[in-house]
């Protein structure tokens, strides 16, 4: 069997989109100033692309939750396809769980005993939109219905004039109609405007009997310009246009909906329909949780609350059977992390520079995680990618061990060197645990059992007991302190040309638990590498005379020789245990 491979001139399979050509567009230059009305389709649209079709259970749980986001339209389903769908609109009447500002919607095909169902679905309600909708596109017309248009135009009229007469038989309700045609960004724009002047001559538009007329990408198949063009076309040219709330229902073929659905609002959409995370038919619908939350991050407060996106998206995930993404935008497990060194560092220092009341300033994060109910527990996260600000900020956060720079610099070469070879992420504790190896529990050729300070000549002076290589010698020295006369004992003692270049020390935990840290860059001649001591204790002196040994430690191992060579010589400087 022949295998079929991507074709080396797409132009003689494939048709670019038609433009709709408006040289005086408006949408352009227009900015995004308030939220839209929006309409959750995860009961309908979202569902009806499910593996599974949601059960009752499911339906109910994920209704509760659209409510609780703050929806004021939701498509309940297609009650004339379903029995579940029929239940659970004629379920949630009768128990009477619509919000009085929540208005349901249910979809119908134009087809009589279709139409009867579903109105009888919403006896009993106190509002309630039906939406029918008919494909329009030339594809449809053709291979579909085969009708012409005058034939679809009848369709709408008919089936438009039946819905009214079903529903002028029940005046308790008020109802409202919301018109689709399908297929609209591939219909010629004329006929899709005829379609929808149809349908709300047929209902009788007017001041007290609105229409939702609602424009879908029913399969994406241009940029999001080209769509804007569209709705720009229609919202001006439609009649009794204050009668009319325009909407958009975009899908994501070209994984574009979110910007067709924000260049449509500029071209005068009023109403969006979608999805929670991006659900629906093949690519999806619109994603509404990004929606929203862009809108948000302009600083227009999208009338939907997802201060809790992680609990959102796990009832979206339980009722849909499918996984967001971790890179879902907004709310994506890996959406608030960085690994990569640069980004680290520039969120470290946003942070530190981020004032509570001050407009949200932070590199990388376009919007604050709090917001949504998303810690900063995985802001950065470490791995081969990661550089020295990333491990600092998890060190400080997580430890409270705060690194002078040339420390951090050092200490991530350390950290690259175990996340290279592992090739996995390396997590806080283990941070911590090869800090403590590489600086604290040090082990060289000097080894530490014990100090005594006493006074010389108005000086510091102190005794280091200490083996080396295995023999235990005791060393003096003094200085202005207790630090400088450990490093003149070590520097005398030795004959080494040691030098402090820095030492910072502070507390570790708080009360009864409160240990002292010390950290020292140490210099010794033309010893490059390892500079950095660190001594942890009870005692703020003895964890900085441990910081200096440790200091000192590692620039041996970095250069062994400098202290060999030396023992033999300087035997006798050192006063025998
Ligand atoms: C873009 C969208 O999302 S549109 C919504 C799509 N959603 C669904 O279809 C989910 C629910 N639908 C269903 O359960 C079924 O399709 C039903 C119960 C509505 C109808 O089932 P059936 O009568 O078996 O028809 P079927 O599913 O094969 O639909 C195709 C028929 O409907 C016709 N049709 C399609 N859309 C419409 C419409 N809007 N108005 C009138 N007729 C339509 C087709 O022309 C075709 O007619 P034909 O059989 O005479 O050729
Ligand atoms: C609005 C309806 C008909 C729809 O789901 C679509 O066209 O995608
Ligand atoms: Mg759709």
């Amino acid at each position: 069997m022949a295998t079929m491979t991507m074709i080396s001139n797409p132009a003689t399979k494939y048709r670019p989109a038609p433009i709709a050509g408006l040289p005086d567009r408006q949408w352009p230059n227009r900015r995004l100033q308030q939220a839209p009305i929006w309409l959750s389709t995860d009961l309908r649209d979202g569902n009806q692309a499910l593996f599974e079709p949601m059960n009752l259970a499911r339906k109910q749980r994920l209704y509760q939750q659209l409510v609780q986001i703050g929806f004021k339209e939701i498509e309940l389903g297609f009650p004339a396809a379903s029995q579940i769908d029929y239940d659970f609109v004629r379920g949630l009447i009768a128990t009477h769980q619509i919000p009085t500002d929540v208005t349901p919607m249910v979809m119908t095909q134009m087809r009589e005993d279709l139409i009867a169902r579903t109105v009888e679905s919403l006896v009993g309600a106190k509002r309630a939109i039906v939406h029918l909708y008919n494909a329009t596109a030339p594809l449809w017309r053709e291979v579909v219905f085969g009708m012409s248009v005058e034939q679809v135009m009848q369709l709408i009229e008919h089936h438009v004039r039946y819905l009214r007469r079903l529903t002028d038989a029940h005046p308790e309700t008020e109802w409202i109609l919301q018109y689709s045609p399908e297929t609209f960004s591939a219909t010629e724009l004329g006929v899709a405007l005829r379609a929808c002047h149809t349908a709300m001559h047929a209902w009788g538009i007017s001041e007290k009997r609105k229409v939702i007329i609602n424009l879908p990408t029913t399969v994406e198949a241009s940029m999001p310009n080209v769509f804007a063009d569209q709705i720009e076309w229609m919202s001006s040219h439609l009649t009794h246009r204050q009668h009319v709330i325009l909407s958009v229902h975009p899908h994501n073929d070209r994984g574009t909906s979110v910007a067709a659905a924000e260049l449509a609002m500029l071209a005068g959409a009023q109403r969006v329909e979608g999805c929670l995370f991006g659900n629906g038919e093949r690519c999806g619908n619109v994603d509404i949780v990004t929606l929203a939350l862009n809108m948000y991050t302009q600083g227009v407060h999208p009338g939907l609350d997802f201060s809790d996106i992680n609990a959102v998206a796990r009832v979206a995930e339980e009722c849909t059977q499918l996984p967001i993404h971790p890179r879902h935008p907004y709310a994506g497990d890996l959406v608030y992390t960085a690994f990569s060194g640069s980004h680290q560092d520039a969120i470290k220092k946003g942070f530190a520079a981020q004032r509570p009341d001050a407009p949200w300033a932070v590199p990388y994060l376009p919007i604050d995680p709090a917001d949504l109910g998303r810690s900063y527990d995985s802001v950065i996260r470490v791995n081969s990618q990661s550089g020295k600000g990333g491990i600092a900020f998890l060190m400080e956060r997580d430890k409270g061990l705060v690194m002078p720079r040339r420390m951090q610099v050092e200490f991530s070469a350390v950290v690259q060197r175990l996340s290279d070879a592992s090739e996995a992420e390396v997590t806080v504790d283990q941070l911590w645990q090869l800090f403590d190896h590489t600086y604290l529990g040090v082990t060289g050729l000097l080894q530490y059992h014990g100090h005594q300070l006493f006074d010389s000549e108005g000086e510091q002076g102190v005794t280091l007991d200490l083996s080396v290589q295995g023999q235990r010698r005791q060393i003096q020295g003094s200085g202005n302190g207790p630090i400088a006369a450990t490093v003149t004992a070590l520097a005398e003692g030795f004959g080494l040309a040691l030098r402090l270049d820095s030492f910072e020390e502070r507390a570790l935990g708080s009360g009864a638990d409160a240990t002292a840290l010390a950290l020292v860059e140490l210099a010794c001649g033309g010893v490059t590498g390892a500079r950095f001591g660190a001594g942890r204790h009870v005692n703020t002196v003895t964890a900085s005379v441990l910081a200096v040994l440790s200091g000192l430690n590692r620039l041996l191992q970095a250069q062994p020789e400098l202290l060999s060579d030396r023992v033999a010589e300087s035997g006798h400087a050192a006063v025998p245990a």
